[in-house]
């Protein structure tokens, strides 16, 4: 973890940023007072509030438990830079709705400039027409309701697979976790590129350590005016490595599509449709590597936010007996007709649906959803926020916040039967997707990830915990990154119920 260190190292630290940057400090603390109105913990020279994250195993919760003693608007100085962080539904109407324009742009950080290679992808392009017009052609040609119900063969071929390798385990132990991220990253793939990729085991990794590097808290992002910190904490080299085995296998995707041409018939994928608009030289100027960033976005944007998600229904399931049965009652008794689950009913299975909305409630992949900066000063409700100031929402505090929520810690999918919470942000203490000009283009294509695979799960399996650990006591730590995904893989103990037949 980037900024869980030691506390003399930071020491140490400190002290040779203070001899080497002593002039730029002074700026510092000058920039600092413009931020002296809005509350927040009290600032050391230097580090700010950098001492308090060495306490924190994961950011949103300290942030939650700070917002509670300084308020909904908090701000918090980790080194270098200013974030202001938000944790109740008035403030963030004022982020993502009043003042959504002027907020619509992301801050900078060592991995989103290499791994979007410099800001020319989506999720962390500055507003714009480049980002507009990226966006709307992912959105029609990748991420629309038609183009997602047409991967749904791609689904079931994926899900299917999973459950046959968890069928070869019944009676063991199975790793849920790993398995859920290669079907998750397989169905991305062969829908993004059309087949399934070759190096999966080392895509997979560096999408992992991307999104823990990725955090926005490495102390080389925290410090951006000191340009040798990259350099001797290590994250330069990391960075540059892992860019390197993408950018190869990148290269390789795109030569293959390029040579392949366009053959007649032959289904057209993301990287077909993206090298089409580049040699018709339409007006967006697209070189080979934005079509490598954009690429890459939608691997990393939509791999591991749908394991994730099922990861967390299944250890939430596996913690409440009850509502498993429940759940499993229902999917079985909607689809024994038939033997097998496809998509045609997916309408009847209420229950899976809470399930999956409370799972997003209590654990959104992205707990900060991706921060924001606004492009101008700008005033919420009373407290002027000077521009360039990186904002963070803390949509998993909005999701338990007591206030909006009764019961709010507990798993209770029934929450949602009579509720008017929906994905798309309209209400703003539920923010799994983010709201906005900067919301998720992928719910659709996310949500029909999560729901094939979760009830496959919950109708030819029963799950049991491994030996000697009780449901209750399923550990639910969490791991520290850009996206929360249970810090301690889930193995459980599967015995197949209802025999694996593909969907006809
Ligand atoms: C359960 C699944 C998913 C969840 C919970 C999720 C959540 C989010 C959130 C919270 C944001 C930031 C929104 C904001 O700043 O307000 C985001 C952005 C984004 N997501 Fe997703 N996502 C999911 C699946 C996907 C999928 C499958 C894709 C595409 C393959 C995708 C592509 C993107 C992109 C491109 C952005 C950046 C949008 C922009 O900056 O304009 N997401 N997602």
């Amino acid at each position: 973890m980037e900024f869980n260190i030691p506390s003399t190292l930071i020491a140490l630290l400190s002290f040779l940023l203070f001899l080497l940057t002593f002039r730029k400090s002074r700026r510092i603390s000058k920039f600092a007072n413009n931020y002296s109105h809005i509350p927040g913990p009290k600032t050391l020279p230097l580090i700010g509030n950098l001492h308090l994250m060495l306490r924190a195993t994961v950011p949103h919760h300290m942030f939650r438990d700070l917002a509670a003693k300084h308020g909904p608007l908090m701000h918090l100085q980790l080194g270098e830079i200013h974030f202001v962080v938000i944790s109740s539904v008035d403030f963030a109407k004022q982020v993502v709705r009043t003042h959504d324009l002027n907020f619509a742009n992301r801050p900078r950080g060592l991995v989103a400039e290499t791994l979007s290679y410099n800001y020319t992808a989506i999720v962390f392009t500055p507003y714009g027409d480049h980002w507009r017009q990226l966006r709307k052609i992912c959105t029609l040609e990748l991420l629309s309701a038609r183009r997602v119900q047409s991967f749904r063969h791609i689904r079931e071929e994926e899900s299917m697979h999973m459950c046959e390798w968890i069928a070869s385990r019944a009676g063991s132990p199975a790793n849920l976790s790993e398995k859920l991220f290669l079907t998750s990253y397989d169905i991305i793939t062969r829908a993004v590129v059309g087949a399934r990729t070759a190096e999966c085991g080392t895509m997979t990794s560096i999408i992992e350590e991307a999104t823990q590097l990725g955090a926005g808290f490495m102390l080389a992002d925290l410090y951006p005016s000191v340009k040798w910190l990259p350099l001797i904490t290590g994250a330069r080299f990391k960075i540059r490595r892992m860019h390197r085995k993408l950018d190869k296998l990148f290269s390789s995707i795109v030569e293959q599509h390029r040579s392949a041409g366009d053959a007649a018939g032959v289904f057209e994928d993301l990287v077909d449709v993206l090298l089409k608009i580049q040699r018709d030289g339409t007006e967006l100027p697209l070189t080979i590597d934005n079509i490598k960033a954009v690429v890459l976005d939608m691997f990393i944007a939509g791999t591991d936010t749908s394991s994730i998600t099922i990861e967390w229904a299944m250890s939430e399931l596996i913690r409440n007996p009850s509502k498993l049965n429940k759940a499993q009652e229902e999917v079985r008794k909607v689809f024994d007709d038939k033997g097998y689950i496809d998509e045609d009913k997916f309408d009847e299975l209420k229950y899976l649906k809470l399930i999956i909305k409370e799972t997003l409630r209590l654990h959104p992949p992205l707990p900060f959803l991706v921060p924001r900066i606004n492009a101008e000063r700008c005033e919420i409700n009373g407290y002027e926020i000077p521009a360039k100031t990186t904002v963070i929402v803390n949509a998993w505090a909005l999701g338990r916040d007591p206030k909006y929520w009764k019961d709010a810690d507990k798993f209770i999918p029934e929450r949602f039967e009579e509720s008017s919470h929906d994905f798309k942000g309209n209400n703003l203490e539920y923010l799994p997707f983010g709201a906005g000009r900067r919301m998720c283009p992928g719910m659709s294509f996310g949500l029909a990830n999560i729901e094939l695979p979760l009830a496959m799960l919950l109708y030819h399996f029963d799950w049991k915990m491994p030996k000697g650990i009780q449901n209750k006591d399923l550990d639910m730590a969490e791991a520290f990154g850009v996206t929360v995904r249970k810090k301690h893989h889930l193995h459980l103990i599967p015995t197949v119920k209802r025999p694996l037949r593909a969907a006809a």
